[in-house]
Order: structure tokens, then C-alpha cells, then sequence
């Protein structure tokens, strides 16, 4: 039996995972496919960083074009992130034949299109589960498990970091940076958290999901952005007491074809499941029109839950090596994108006043709701106890977004409002 050579770009917290799970696991694999695995060569930035993994050092090179142009490698699998020479390396390794498993959701976000249509014309297969909510298949289920249905909406906890920060704002009342801290010795966080923590990371990985799911190219600049940076413990609080958890969630949409996709810190009803989704453990929430409402849970990030979906990747390639069906499998989206526009995107809103502590100032706020027709589901007024102001504290029905920004614009000119304190999307359901 002829072994199967492996090409790794990257032995970081996924890398070294996957280089486990092949050498752990190597009997059970080696029967699945029929042939042995071998990881043949590993590109690295540094050959003598200490590693806390057995691995031949001869098999280290620093030139990733090393791995790449090696001819006896088959597939190579990129866990080292990147977006511009990286997608340069898969572009190149595609060119040559060999196929390829990345976890890489920035690249395949913003290039996913391009490196997908060379895929195709190499016959060449590119697989990508860890990109997304690491150990949950869930890139597969859209593929095949809903091939037959309709999806209307996915709503999903997609980033382990900034879940992980939540759950412990929330229940250990513990410090924003302490908690991103930890985040980071953990190898949940990116090279650069920031994309984690302003949403641009759960973002891609949500036009990836948008995607597959809708059947149309979905990218990145479709979807809106927010992230949790400037979430307070007080928020967190209010979303508590109101009965809600605050999760930062990627919510996509599907109304007769339109679309919308979002990321925002929302605050979400303690009794949907989402809500007890804590620490780094991600979730999917998929509404089909047929099958209904599915959710998938599992671990997002950390190096033995990501490199399961790396390695069953790599499995899936070598089993179609052995059938001789490799790039028969590539998703087109085929439909025409058709994005909803502010006046169909409709939700609900949290919003926090700080207001002057006076007589009639309620009576103007609710005014303004009503002048651009957003109604409202509860409104609580109390003392602040910290200054002179009064706490507004305001919850709409479903509004279109478009009447909702109105609000907000009419609220900037209002003297009795000191400042719009707070403004979370709401969902019930
Ligand atoms: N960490 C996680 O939980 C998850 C990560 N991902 C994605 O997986 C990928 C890898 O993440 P992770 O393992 O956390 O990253 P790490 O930073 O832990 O590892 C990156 C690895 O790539 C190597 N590397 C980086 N740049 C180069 C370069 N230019 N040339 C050669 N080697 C290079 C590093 O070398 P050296 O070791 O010498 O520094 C390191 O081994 C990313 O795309 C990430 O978004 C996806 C899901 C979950
Ligand atoms: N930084 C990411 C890693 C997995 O994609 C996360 O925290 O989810
Ligand atoms: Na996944």
C-alpha cells in the first residue's frame, strides 16, 4: 500500500493537533482509506522553537514553496494562516495537482470563490470544515444534510474567543482583558484578536456559512460588522436581569431569495439554546423551511477539536483519491445575491438613555418611537445611581432597521437625552 503524503503548512495550535491525531490515530485511518498517512514535510517560521510534539526535525523547512513544489506530496494541509501568499501557496499547490484541507476562514471569505473555481478545474479537492466552528461539522451538514431543503435562517455562536470572554463576564463577573487574556494562552484567539473581538472573524466565517446555506456568493462586505469591545459588565447585567443572555451571534436571513447577515453582540432569551452555549463552545442554529429548526454544538476552536475537522478533511480527500471522484464535490452558488435592504431588515432593540431626571421626558422619547413607527414592547425608567440622570431602559417590537436608525438620528438632537448609553439587537424567538 502506497502511502499517502501529507505537505503541513503550519505546526502552531492546529498543526501540532493534526500532527496528533494522524500519529495517534494512524491505525483507524490507515484502514479507513487503505493506505498509510505520512506527514512528509512541515513548513514552520522558527525550526528551533520547542514543540510539544514528536516530530522528525528533518521534516521542518521554513519555505512554505518547499512543501508546495515537493512532488511526492499529495495534499497539502494549510494551518498556518495568512490571507495574501497563502492564498498564492493553495492557488500554486491547486495548480499542481494536489489537493488541499485548510482551516483557514479568512481566506476562504475573502478568496474562497477564486480558490474553489481552480479547484474545480484541476479536479482538484479543497475542503475547509475547520474554518468554521471548528470541531462542529457543520460545513458538511449545509452541504449535504440540507442539499434537500430550503434554509431561511442561521443563527450562530461562531467564535469561541469572544464566547469564551462572554460566558465569563457573565457568570464570574470577571474582567474583559483578563478574560482575553486567557483566551489567548488557551490558542482560541487569532494571531491578532482584534479580529475576534471586533466580529471580523465570527463575520467571515458567517459569509462562508451564508453562503453554502443560500446557495449565492456571500462576501464579506455583505454582512455587517459589530463586535464586543465596548460590551460592559453593566450591560451584561441589564441583559441578565431582563431575562436574556448577551452572545455575540452571526444571524443570516432568507426571505423570498433577500437576504441579510449580520454580526452583533445580541441579546438572546435565556431559554433558547444558544443562550447556555458558554466558554469556547460554539453553535449553529439552522432553520430549514422543511426540516425545521436544527442546532449543531460542539467546541470552535482549541487545537484537538479544530484538527478532528482538519483530519476528517484529509480522510475525505484521500477517500476520494481512492474512488477517483477528487473535485466533483465543489459547491457553485448559483443563485443571483439579492440583499435586503434596511426597510425589510427587521428585528428587535435594546437601547439604554442616559436622560435628564424631569418631568415629560419620557413622553418625548416615546413620541419619537411612535413618529417613525417603531413600537414598543417594554419601557423602564429608574434613578441612576451614580449622577443626576435618569436610566432609560427601552425594548421595541420588531422595527425595520431603517425606522430604527431614524430613532437614533432624531435622538442626537434631543436635549433631554445625555447619551444613548447602550443598543443591542434583541431576539425572542
Ligand atoms: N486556533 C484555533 O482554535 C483555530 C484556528 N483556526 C485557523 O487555523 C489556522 C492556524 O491557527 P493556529 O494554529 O491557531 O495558529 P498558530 O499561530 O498557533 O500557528 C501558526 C503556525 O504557522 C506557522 N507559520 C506562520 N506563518 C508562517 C510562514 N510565513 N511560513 C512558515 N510557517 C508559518 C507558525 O510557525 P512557528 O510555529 O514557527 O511560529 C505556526 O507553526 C488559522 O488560519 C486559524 O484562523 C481555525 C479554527 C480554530
Ligand atoms: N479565533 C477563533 C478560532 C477558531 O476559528 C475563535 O475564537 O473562534
Ligand atoms: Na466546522
Amino acid at each position: 500500500m502506497k502511502p499517502v503524503k501529507v505537505g503541513l503548512l503550519g505546526l502552531g495550535t492546529v498543526g501540532t493537533g493534526v500532527v496528533r491525531i494522524v500519529q495517534g490515530n494512524q491505525e483507524d485511518l490507515s484502514s479507513q482509506v487503505g493506505s498509510p498517512i505520512t506527514i512528509e514535510k512541515i513548513a514552520v517560521r522558527s525550526i528551533d522553537k520547542a514543540r510539544n510534539i514528536d516530530i522528525d526535525p528533518a521534516c521542518l523547512t521554513t519555505d512554505p514553496w518547499e512543501v508546495i513544489r515537493d512532488p511526492d506530496i499529495d495534499v497539502i494541509v494549510e494551518v498556518m494562516g495568512g490571507i495574501d501568499s497563502t492564498r498564492e501557496y493553495i492557488l500554486e499547490a491547486l495548480e499542481r495537482g494536489k489537493h488541499v484541507v485548510t482551516a483557514n476562514k479568512d481566506l476562504m471569505a475573502l478568496h474562497g470563490s477564486a480558490i474553489l473555481a481552480k479547484a474545480q478545474e484541476k479536479q482538484c479537492d479543497v475542503f475547509y470544515e475547520a474554518s468554521v466552528a471548528g470541531g462542529i461539522p457543520i460545513i458538511r451538514t449545509l452541504i449535504e444534510g440540507f442539499s434537500s431543503d430550503r434554509i431561511v435562517k442561521i443563527m450562530g455562536i461562531v467564535n469561541g474567543t469572544t464566547n469564551y470572554i462572554l460566558s465569563k463576564m457573565s457568570q464570574e463577573g470577571a474582567s474583559y482583558a483578563d478574560v482575553l487574556k486567557e483566551a489567548q494562552e488557551l490558542g482560541y484567539a487569532e494571531s491578532d484578536p482584534t479580529s475576534d473581538v471586533e466580529g471580523l472573524d465570527a463575520a467571515r466565517k458567517m459569509a462562508i456559512l451564508g453562503t453554502l446555506g443560500f446557495r449565492t456568493n456571500v462576501e464579506l462586505s455583505d454582512v455587517t460588522v459589530q463586535g464586543i469591545s465596548s460590551i460592559t459588565k453593566e450591560d451584561i447585567n441589564y441583559a441578565k436581569n431582563l431575562g436574556y443572555e448577551m452572545k455575540l451571534l452571526g444571524i443570516a436571513t432568507s426571505q423570498n431569495d433577500h437576504i441579510t447577515i449580520s454580526v452583533q453582540p445580541t441579546m438572546i432569551r435565556k431559554n433558547h439554546p444558544l443562550a447556555s452555549v458558554n466558554g469556547v463552545f460554539n453553535a449553529v442554529y439552522v432553520h430549514g423551511e422543511s426540516v425545521g429548526e436544527t442546532m449543531f454544538y460542539g467546541a470552535g476552536a482549541g487545537e484537538l477539536p479544530t484538527a478532528t475537522s482538519v483530519v476528517a478533511d484529509l480522510i475525505a480527500v484521500i477517500k476520494n483519491l481512492k474512488l477517483g471522484v477528487n473535485g466533483l464535490k465543489a459547491i457553485v452558488p448559483y443563485k443571483t445575491k439579492k440583499l435586503q435592504s434596511d426597510d425589510q431588515v427587521m428585528y428587535k432593540n435594546f437601547i439604554l438613555l442616559h436622560v435628564d431626571d424631569k418631568a415629560g421626558v419620557l413622553a418625548q422619547i416615546t413620541q419619537v418611537f411612535a413618529e417613525y413607527n417603531v413600537s414598543l414592547a417594554s419601557v423602564v425608567q429608574q434613578p441612576n445611581a451614580t449622577n443626576p440622570d435618569a436610566e432609560i431602559v427601552i425594548i421595541t417590537h420588531r422595527a425595520s432597521k431603517a425606522s430604527f436608525d431614524r430613532v437614533l438620528q432624531h435622538f442626537e438632537n434631543l436635549d433631554v437625552i445625555q447619551r444613548i448609553k447602550s443598543i443591542y439587537r434583541v431576539e425572542d424567538i
